[in-house]
């Protein structure tokens, strides 16, 4: 099961929002009829002092809980942050840490959970992969010797996934902290007119979840 791949893409500067879930185009075309677009959820983050203030729990709350719920019943789940440079993919993702974001509340909850579940006959694994695109190259930012391109290959049941991407066994939020933290260093950043350290490129972080049950009287998982 794929737990979450998590994709912070910059745009040129047209859109707006903390988390978006859907945009309508800001400016309609005379020619073509308007569209209607349905989103969830829109959060307001301006003043903490205000009622309607979204903060990191609530956002988490919201975006967060029903993916890992989802996986755990062995379903792939994606979590896309899409916007304007400087408009707080990567607050809203990964947060500080005071402030933490989706991936950390993400991963202590599913560990914690695991804690829950795990017994004599059922037992999970739990790897991350860490990747950037930029300028259609692909890096692995988990191999600190990684600076060459990877490919993007077909598999022909799994579908395209990245050749020789490495993956990495951890077995709490702290590991996958340390390893982010790491790929962070090497990821491509950028002024914007927006954004002192502005992301340049995509970011595709991907925690797979494998649960194992076995039958404890024949020995066979
Ligand atoms: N909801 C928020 N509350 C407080 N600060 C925020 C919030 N959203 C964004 N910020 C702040 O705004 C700045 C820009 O946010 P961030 O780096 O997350 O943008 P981004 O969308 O990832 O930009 P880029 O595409 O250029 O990488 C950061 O200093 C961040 O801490």
């Amino acid at each position: 099961m794929y737990l979450s791949s998590v994709l912070l893409l910059p745009l040129p500067p047209c859109y707006h929002g903390n988390v978006v879930i859907s945009e309508v185009p800001a400016v309609a075309t005379l020619k073509k009829e308007p569209k209607t677009f349905a989103f969830d959820h829109c959060f307001w983050s301006m003043e903490d002092s205000n009622v309607k203030f979204a903060n990191q729990e609530i956002v988490f709350n919201c975006l967060g809980k029903d993916i890992l719920e989802r996986a755990f019943e062995g379903y792939n789940a994606c979590i896309l942050a899409y916007g304007q440079t400087g408009s707080g993919k990567s607050y809203s993702m990964m947060g500080t840490n005071e402030q933490k974001g989706i991936i950390p509340r993400l991963c202590d909850a599913l560990f914690d959970q695991i804690k829950e579940k795990e017994a004599n006959d059922l037992g999970f694994k739990v790897e991350v992969s860490y990747m950037e695109i930029y300028n259609e190259k692909v890096r692995d930012l988990l191999d600190p010797k990684g600076r060459h391109n990877l490919r993007v290959r077909e598999h022909n049941i799994l579908g395209p996934y990245v050749d020789d991407l490495s993956t990495l066994a951890v077995s709490a939020f702290q590991d996958i902290n340390t390893l982010m933290s790491e790929g962070n260093k090497s990821r491509t950043v950028a002024a914007t007119n927006m954004n002192s350290e502005s992301s340049r490129s995509h970011a595709v972080f991907s925690i797979i979840v494998t649960q194992t049950l076995s039958d404890l009287q024949t020995g066979v998982s």
